[in-house]
C-alpha cells in the first residue's frame, strides 16, 4: 500500500516507520528531521528497534496515495488538509487527539476520512531519531461509525506493519470517550506540573472527574451515549494505566509550545454551548491554559 503520512513529528515518525517495515511510505515532515532521514534513514528506538528508510519531504503538495494519515497537532489540521487536498487519495486517517480534526479534513479533501485512536507514546528525541516510549494500540473505523471496507483495509495494512489494530463500528463513542479522558487529565497536569497518575489521588481528582461528567454530558447532547460513570472509570484507567507519563500537554507547556486546548477543553465548550449544557470546569480548564499560552506569545 501507498501510504502518506503527513506531520512527520512524534507520533507520525513512529507510525510512518513501523508502516515502512510493509508499505511504500512518505513522510511529510520538516528540516532538519527530513534532510536526515533522507540522508540516513530514520531510527526508531526505546521500546521498539527499528531502521527505515522511507521517502521524506518537505513538501506535501500533489501526493498520491492509497491513505493519508493525519498526525499533526490539531491546530495544525486546517493548513495539512488544504495542502493534502492538493492531491489524490482513496482515503484519509486522522491519528490526532482532540475533536474536530476528521470533520475539518472532511471539509478540504474529497475521499472518506476515518477516524482513529492511538496509544503508542512517540516523542522526537533528534533530527531522524524517535524514541518509542510506549507500545499501545491503534482503533479505526469510519468517522461517523459503522462499517466500511476502507476501514478494514486500513486496519488490515496496519496489522500486517506489525501495529496491533482493532477495527471500530463506534469511532463517536470513542472519539468521545478519548475526548473526555484527555479534557480530564491535560489540562490539569499542564497546570500543575505533574504526571498523569498524580491527579488521581490528589485534590485535583475531583476537578478531573468534572471535567470527564461534563464531557459525558455534552457527549449525550451530542447523540452519542457515553455514561457519566463511564468517563470517569475511562479517566481512572488511563491515568493509572500512563501513571509515569508526562501528558502531552504538560510537555507542551514545559517546551513553551502551543497546546491543543481548543481541540479538547475549548471544544467541550464550544460544543456544550451549541447543545446548552453548562461545562464550568472545562470553560475554567480552557481559560486559564489559554492564559498561560496568551502570556507566553503562543496566541
Ligand atoms: N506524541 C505522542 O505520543 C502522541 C501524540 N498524539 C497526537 O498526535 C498528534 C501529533 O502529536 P505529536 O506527534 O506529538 O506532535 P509533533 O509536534 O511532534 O508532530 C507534528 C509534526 O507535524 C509537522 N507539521 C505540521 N504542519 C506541517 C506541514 N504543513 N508540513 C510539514 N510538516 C508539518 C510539525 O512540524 C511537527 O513536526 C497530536 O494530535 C497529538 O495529540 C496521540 C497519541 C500519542
Ligand atoms: C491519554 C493521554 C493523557 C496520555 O498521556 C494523552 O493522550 C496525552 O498525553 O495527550
Amino acid at each position: 500500500m501507498d501510504i502518506v503520512v503527513f506531520g512527520a513529528g512524534s507520533l507520525g515518525s513512529l507510525v510512518g516507520g513501523l508502516l515502512a517495515r510493509e508499505h511504500d511510505v512518505t513522510l511529510v515532515g520538516r528540516n532538519p528531521h527530513v534532510e536526515r532521514i533522507e540522508g540516513d534513514g530514520l531510527t526508531i528506538d526505546g521500546q521498539l528497534d527499528v531502521r527505515v528508510t522511507p521517502t521524506a519531504t518537505t513538501d506535501g503538495t500533489d501526493l498520491t496515495a492509497d491513505l493519508a494519515v493525519v498526525a499533526v497537532k490539531a491546530f495544525d489540521t486546517d493548513a495539512a488538509a488544504r495542502t493534502l487536498a492538493t492531491g489524490s487519495f482513496d482515503a484519509a486517517l486522522s491519528l490526532q487527539n482532540g475533536m474536530g480534526n476528521e470533520a475539518t479534513l472532511a471539509s478540504h479533501i474529497d475521499c472518506p476520512v476515518l477516524a482513529g485512536t492511538i496509544t503508542y507514546g512517540a516523542m522526537l528525541v533528534a533530527p531522524g531519531r524517535v524514541e518509542c516510549t510506549g507500545i499501545g494500540h491503534l482503533v479505526v473505523g469510519p468517522r461517523d461509525g459503522g462499517t466500511d471496507p476502507l476501514a478494514d483495509h486500513t486496519g488490515a495494512a496496519f496489522d500486517a506493519a506489525g501495529i496491533e489494530t482493532t477495527v471500530a463500528t463506534d469511532m463517536p463513542r470513542r472519539l468521545w470517550r478519548k475526548l473526555a479522558v484527555n479534557a480530564a487529565i491535560n489540562p490539569i497536569t499542564a497546570l500543575a506540573r505533574v504526571e498523569n497518575g498524580a491527579i488521581l489521588d490528589s485534590p485535583a481528582a475531583d476537578i478531573a472527574a468534572s471535567a470527564a461528567r461534563e464531557t459525558a454530558r455534552v457527549a449525550r447532547a451530542d447523540g452519542v451515549e457515553l455514561a457519566d460513570h463511564d468517563a470517569v472509570a475511562a479517566l481512572e484507567s488511563v491515568a493509572s494505566a500512563t501513571a509515569d507519563n508526562r501528558s502531552s500537554m504538560l510537555q507542551d507547556v514545559e517546551n513553551d509550545s502551543r497546546t491543543e486546548v481548543d481541540a479538547i477543553s475549548g471544544y467541550v465548550v464550544d460544543r456544550a454551548e451549541e447543545v446548552d449544557v453548562k461545562t464550568p470546569t472545562n470553560r475554567t480548564l480552557a481559560g486559564a491554559i489559554r492564559a498561560w499560552e496568551s502570556g507566553r506569545g503562543l496566541r
